[in-house]
């Protein structure tokens, strides 16, 4: 741990907002991960990540290419299990219960902790059907007009497709149908949303609305994003972890702290944009 005689880094990002203005409650665990290390191969992606994500709060996984930052997302609902070559150790923990203990169904997980891409990946179905699909595999079909509604609303979608839900998903625009992927995962109700930089296929605009979205969507669900964008991850989120190089978890804390007064050196450097 370095300490910083001077407050005046100059940083690469406006911290002076607070990030959000949610009521501080006391914050309950919904994710832990205990000396969690992925290896791919002979190569180790995740060196022994400790790390406690509070429910109802937004996320931020930040840190170089390469530095394992997808992998640990793809740990939290199993998405490594289709990887052949990736071995998991430690412990990872949501809700109390072990993610990679036997009596977990991975489908099921998914259904609890569901994902959105970098690229939005409609299918190429209509709007309705999108949304529709997961309750309908559920065979959640009471009211599916009104779900679908509500997903959309949440989403921030509704009064752009209202009265046109008929419509190909693929003749929205980017934004609109990164926001559809978001209508689709919560439909079937998960707690927890992982985006995997949701924005960085969008344009200024598109992006500022999907940040709006994800600060809101933290009323309900925890959300967990990486993101490449520093000055993103300032803005939406409540905590930063930040990953080095050989998949280290370096430092994790308050959003504001790790931007402001980050503990270590490195990440100093990497925030300032000596490096990555
Ligand atoms: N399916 C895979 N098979 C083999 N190696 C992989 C696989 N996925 C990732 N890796 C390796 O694991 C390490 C971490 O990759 P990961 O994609 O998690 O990093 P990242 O921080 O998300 O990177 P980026 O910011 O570039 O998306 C990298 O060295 C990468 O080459």
């Amino acid at each position: 741990m370095s300490h910083h005689d001077s407050p005046t880094i100059e940083t690469a990002v406006e911290t002076s907002e607070p990030p959000t203005t949610r009521p501080e409650t006391a914050d309950r665990t919904a994710i832990e991960a205990r000396g969690l290390s992925v290896s791919y191969g002979d190569e180790q992606a995740l060196q022994a990540v400790d790390l406690e994500i509070p429910d109802q709060r937004v996320t931020a996984i930040i840190g170089p290419s390469g530095c394992g930052k997808s992998t640990f997302l793809r740990c939290l609902n199993r998405m490594n299990d289709l990887v052949e070559t990736a071995t998991v150790g430690g412990e990872l923990l949501f809700d109390g219960t072990d993610v990679y203990g036997e009596a977990i169904d991975p489908v099921a997980l998914r259904r609890q902790i569901g994902m959105v891409f970098q690229h939005p990946n409609p299918f190429p179905k209509s709007i309705y059907d999108n949304v529709a699909y997961g309750l309908r595999i559920q065979g959640q079909t009471d009211d599916l007009d009104g779900r679908v509604r509500e997903a959309l609303e949440r989403a921030a979608l509704w009064d752009e497709v209202e009265g046109q839900l008929d419509k190909s998903a693929l003749d929205l625009s980017g934004g609109q149908q990164q926001r559809l992927c978001i209508a689709r995962a919560i439909a079937v109700d998960p707690d927890v949303l992982l985006m995997d930089e949701p924005a960085s296929a969008l344009d200024p605009i598109a992006t500022g609305k999907i940040e709006d979205l994800i600060e809101e969507l933290a009323a309900d669900y925890t959300v967990i994003i990486v993101t490449h964008n520093m000055q993103q991850a300032a803005r939406i989120s409540d905590r930063t972890a930040v990953f080095l190089t050989g998949g280290e978890l370096v430092e994790y804390g308050d959003t504001e702290q790790i931007f402001e007064d980050p503990a270590s050196q490195r990440v100093e450097d990497y925030i300032t944009g000596k490096f990555g």
